[in-house]
């Protein structure tokens, strides 16, 4: 038997940070939300017991770092499944962008595998398999708009945004999540941007209120690090972008635009900044 699954991108509307925890992890508050950019996942049975992950992509590790493998194993072993299986990933997110590719990868996986051995999950054992994979894995098994608190994994269902254009641009500079979030000192957080004002927007279906409400302070750590990254967000917003922002951890730069008259102007633009562009839709 064969199974597909999508696994969109996420982008994050705004991200504040509350305070380091004392695990290590950061206590946040984060609207996030999906974009029709998306992995698409091939699980197949597999003679032998073994987990097989295979991909397009040159660029992801194909062993236990994967997290596809890791979701894999997590299931096999709670499960006590003695079947293999192989997992075939036709990457189309851009690796370690903010964009949460890996964590949607596990969470397909979860989905996937969940249909492909016949185990009825519950929703709520899923979500907790999710968290022990990654912070922002469970938003990516839920999907939609979600308020993200805790350190990324409580998760309150909200409006989605208004449709609109999103485009998305992805510097070729790598950025580890760890390294921002350690370089981050939040007691000198210089403004923090407001969960209640997204929700608000959100709910009153305002694309305006919507742009100009987005912030997200690990703006501070990545664009000090990568000025690059601050003349993509000015270039974004001059090339007539509503609204931009980076997204998670970074690199990317996402733009918020209502006009679909105003998309191929920018699109052509960014494509002079960098290479990886793309000009999607939210998933709403
Ligand atoms: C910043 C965000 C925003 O959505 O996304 P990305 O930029 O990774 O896409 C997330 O908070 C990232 O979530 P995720 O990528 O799942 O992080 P994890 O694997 O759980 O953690 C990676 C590392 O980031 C740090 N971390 C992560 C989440 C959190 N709330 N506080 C942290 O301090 C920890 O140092 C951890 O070891
Ligand atoms: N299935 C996967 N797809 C992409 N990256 C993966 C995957 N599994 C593990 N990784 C590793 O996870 C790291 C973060 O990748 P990704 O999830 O794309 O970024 P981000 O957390 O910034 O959104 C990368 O260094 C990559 O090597």
């Amino acid at each position: 038997m064969k199974i597909y699954e999508k696994a969109p991108a996420k982008i994050n509307l705004m991200l504040d940070v509350l305070h380091k925890r004392p695990d290590g992890f950061h206590e946040v508050e984060m609207v996030m939300t999906m974009i029709d950019l998306a992995d698409r996942l091939e699980m197949s049975d597999q003679p032998r017991d073994t987990i097989m992950i295979t991909s397009q992509a040159g660029y992801i590790p194909l062993d236990e770092k994967n997290l596809a493998f890791q979701a894999a194993k997590l299931v096999k072993d709670r499960y006590g499944v003695r079947k293999g299986v192989h997992i075939h990933l036709d990457k189309k997110i851009p690796v370690a962008a903010g964009l949460a590719g890996g964590s949607s990868d596990a969470a397909a996986t979860l989905r996937g595998l969940n249909r492909l051995w016949g185990l009825n999950m519950p929703l709520e054992e899923m979500l907790s398999f999710g968290a022990e994979l990654g912070s922002d894995v469970p938003f990516c098994i839920t999907g939609g708009t979600a308020l993200a608190t805790g350190r990324g994994e409580v998760l309150t269902e909200i409006p989605d945004p208004p449709q609109c254009w999103v485009l998305v641009a992805k510097p070729p500079i790598n950025v580890s999540t760890g390294e921002v979030y350690g370089k981050l000192r939040s007691e000198h957080i210089a403004s923090h941007p407001s969960s209640k004002n997204m929700v608000a927007a959100l709910q009153a279906g305002s694309f305006t209120e919507m742009c100009n409400n987005l912030g997200n302070v690990l703006e501070e750590v990545t664009l000090k690090l990568h000025p690059e990254v601050q003349q993509l967000k000015n270039a974004m917003l001059r090339l007539g972008a509503d609204g931009a922002l980076m997204s998670g951890s970074g690199p990317t730069v996402f733009g918020l635009v209502s006009k679909e008259s105003k998309v191929a102007r920018i699109y052509n633009g960014l494509r002079g900044f960098c290479k990886e562009v793309y000009a999607v839709r939210l998933l709403t």
